[in-house]
């Protein structure tokens, strides 16, 4: 494991967009893409806001994704998996970058052929518990056609363009980096959270 998350944290220092293409084995991105379809099926996935709790908004011009948040009181076993990675990375991260963090959200996310996610920052205007947000993507066999790229845009550098592959994990500060989700042509499936603070 400490070869990924080391692949993710210094990609990060080095331009602010960490990238670690296998941070989930494919055993438990798979495993969890299966939860995530059970999930779906079951009618357990909702939309997604835009806002926090005091604001939330459902706008499907702005995003039109479907979410399920992850919680260690399921005791699933895989969401268990997934939450002992992200312990250890955090306890990881907090010794290698001092971070401070302390906590964290995490949700499934599903966005459906023909939708997306517009352009915006993660940090809340009213509240900047959020410092870091991840992604991990659950997709198999996706290639550029088929949309859905994360597209990230640096303040002062060259946008940039990340596939969905299963397992990848993207991570960058909340607080700095724009971003969207580009129209996909098909399903979609991720774990999206934050590191708080
Ligand atoms: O799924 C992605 O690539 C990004 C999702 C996102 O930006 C968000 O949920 O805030
Ligand atoms: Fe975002």
């Amino acid at each position: 494991m400490q070869q990924s998350f080391d692949t993710l944290i210094n990609s990060f220092i080095e331009n602010k967009i960490g990238i670690s293409a296998n941070f989930l084995s494919l055993q438990l991105a798979g495993d969890l893409k299966e939860n995530l379809l059970q999930l779906h099926s079951g009618k357990s996935m909702l939309p997604a806001g835009t806002g926090n709790q005091q604001l939330v908004a459902h706008d499907k011009s702005v995003r039109g994704d479907v979410i399920y948040w992850l919680d260690k009181a399921h005791n699933n076993v895989h969401e268990n998996a997934f939450f002992e990675v992200m312990d250890a990375f955090i306890v990881y991260l907090n010794r290698s970058c001092y971070t401070g963090i302390t906590g964290y959200e995490f949700h499934y996310t599903l966005y459906e052929a023909g939708s997306f996610y517009k352009k915006h920052l993660d940090q809340f205007r009213n509240n900047d518990s959020r410092q870091y947000s991840m992604i991990i993507y659950l997709n198999s066999d996706w290639v550029p056609a088929d949309g859905g790229q994360l597209a990230i845009y640096p303040k002062d550098g060259d946008a940039q363009q990340i596939d969905p592959d299963s397992g990848k994990t993207v991570f960058f500060k909340s607080s700095e980096l724009e971003h969207e989700v580009l129209l996909t042509n098909k399903s979609r499936m991720s774990i999206t959270g934050w590191l708080k603070r």
